[in-house]
């Protein structure tokens, strides 16, 4: 048996580290340089709809301070950053009209990664819609694959090349359950009929962007998902059969069609009469072949039945869990189960693990510059640790993006949740690498040995 203390943990040769953000919650300035209005935009400025009314107005302020970010990262010795486009920047009425001084921030954002010796991962689409496109009906009108495929390709003829990894949507499960069965996200529905019909026409527009990526581009695209293992709660057939609908809707619902060409049977139960029939057209159009799948992970659901709408399954919390700020019980083990479940389900398609980290309540900046983040850095080592078991065990995963670079703006849950490795003063906009920074940055230059 193994004493953990003297494992070797060492990663693969070029295996890949890095640090994740997104546009709406870093950035700041979303009206500025001909940018049009987001969904989220829209939705923070609607009262009510996030904690003390939040909003992603100024946030970190990256569209200003990006250089500085850059060095920051050059600094942590990153070998990688995760970023997402805001598309309202780009294509301001969604579609049509390009806005240079858009492009312009993303291409000189890259050059300074690249400069700094630093691979940029772009993802198209982390829940900004354009405004103007919600209003012509967002994901809830088909002709969204087209848009989006138009909006990609914008992209790629621009950057292709100098980012060399390319991601369609970021969690496609969390934009439709927030965004249109549970109404707790942008833009707020909670419809049984509308939830379906926004994952097929999201996976059709995943599809559409990776055709055109095939015309266009020359590396390599993919797409990001959400999975949180579910674990029953007893071996009672109703805990079973929940865990299983659990495991579909939130696991499976998007990897299947993706990967397989069709979704998972327990679909059509949870919805009913609301889920649509779709054609093998569609499907063909979804099941793409893409280069990895990007995984984001953060926690695991042990399950149950229960009368929730519309999955009649629940998760359990565990009296002897340990819990982070946002509820999510701390369970690495569910990470190895993960990636072992993926290629064991889906083959041997490269992975990288594209989101992972917690909200702690760190302390202030103490004198001389000091976050203490204990527990933070736990989380990390035992996550990275569960991937270095996952890869023993024969699974391809190639990186490793920490959630996140920066504390940003949680959604509704406006700036109440800090996840980052590097403090943000919200009053000064100042940057303070916490310990979890520097001990990130010796576990990349160790390539994992001082786990
Ligand atoms: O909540 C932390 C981060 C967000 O800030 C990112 O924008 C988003 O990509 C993201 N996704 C998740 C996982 C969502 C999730 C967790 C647990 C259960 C269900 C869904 C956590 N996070």
């Amino acid at each position: 048996m193994h004493l953990t203390q003297d494992k070797d943990y060492r990663f693969p040769e070029g295996f890949l580290w890095g640090a994740a953000t997104a546009a709406h919650q870093i950035e700041g300035s979303p009206l500025a340089d001909g940018a049009g209005p987001s969904i989220w935009t829209r939705f923070a400025h609607t009262p009510g709809m996030t904690l003390n009314g939040d909003t992603g107005d100024v946030a970190c302020d990256h569209y200003h301070r990006w250089k500085e970010d850059v060095r920051l990262m050059r600094e942590l010795g990153l070998q990688a950053y995760r970023f997402s486009v805001s598309w309202s920047r780009i294509l301001p009425g969604g579609t049509g009209r390009v806005n240079r001084k858009g492009l312009d921030f993303y291409s000189r954002l890259v050059d300074e990664l690249l400069a700094n010796g630093i691979e940029p991962l772009l993802t198209l689409y982390h829940w900004d819609l354009p405004a103007a496109l919600d209003d012509r009906g967002g994901w809830l009108n088909r002709d969204c694959a087209d848009w989006f495929a138009e909006y990609g390709s914008v992209l790629f003829r621009e950057l292709d090349g100098r980012v060399k990894k390319w991601v369609t949507l970021n969690e496609p499960w969390v934009i439709t359950d927030g965004g249109y069965l549970h109404g707790a996200l942008a833009p707020g529905h909670r419809n049984r009929y509308e939830a379906p019909i926004a994952s097929h026409n999201l996976m059709r527009a995943h599809g559409a962007a990776v055709q055109a990526y095939r015309a266009e581009g020359r590396h390599d695209i993919g797409l990001v998902v959400n999975i949180e293992p579910k674990y029953p709660a007893s071996d009672s057939s109703g805990d079973l059969a929940a865990t299983r609908r659990a495991h579909a809707y939130m696991n499976e619902q998007y990897l299947h069609p993706a990967l397989l060409g069709r979704y998972p049977d327990e679909l059509a139960e949870i919805f009913g009469d609301a889920w649509p029939q779709v054609s093998d057209a569609d499907m063909r159009q979804i099941r793409q072949p893409i280069d990895f799948i990007g995984i984001n992970y953060y926690t695991r659901a042990v399950t149950r039945a229960d009368d929730s709408w519309p999955l009649r399954a629940g998760s359990v919390r565990q009296p002897l869990g340990t819990y982070t700020e946002t509820g999510w019980e701390v369970f690495p083990q569910g990470l190895t189960d993960t990636l072992v479940w993926f290629r064991d389900t889906y083959g041997d398609l490269p992975i990288y693990v594209t989101e992972n980290g917690a909200a702690f309540f760190d302390p202030p900046v103490a004198e001389g510059g000091r976050v203490r983040d204990p527990l933070r850095i736990d989380y990390l080592r035992k996550h990275l640790r569960a991937i270095h078991d996952a890869i023993a065990a024969g699974v391809d995963v190639r990186g490793y993006m920490a959630w996140s670079l920066l504390d940003n703006l949680e959604w509704s849950l406006g700036y109440s949740k800090r996840f980052g490795i590097i403090h943000v003063d919200y009053g000064t906009l100042e940057r303070t690498p916490k310990d979890s920074a520097r001990w990130f940055s010796g576990i990349i230059g160790s390539h994992g040995r001082a786990l």
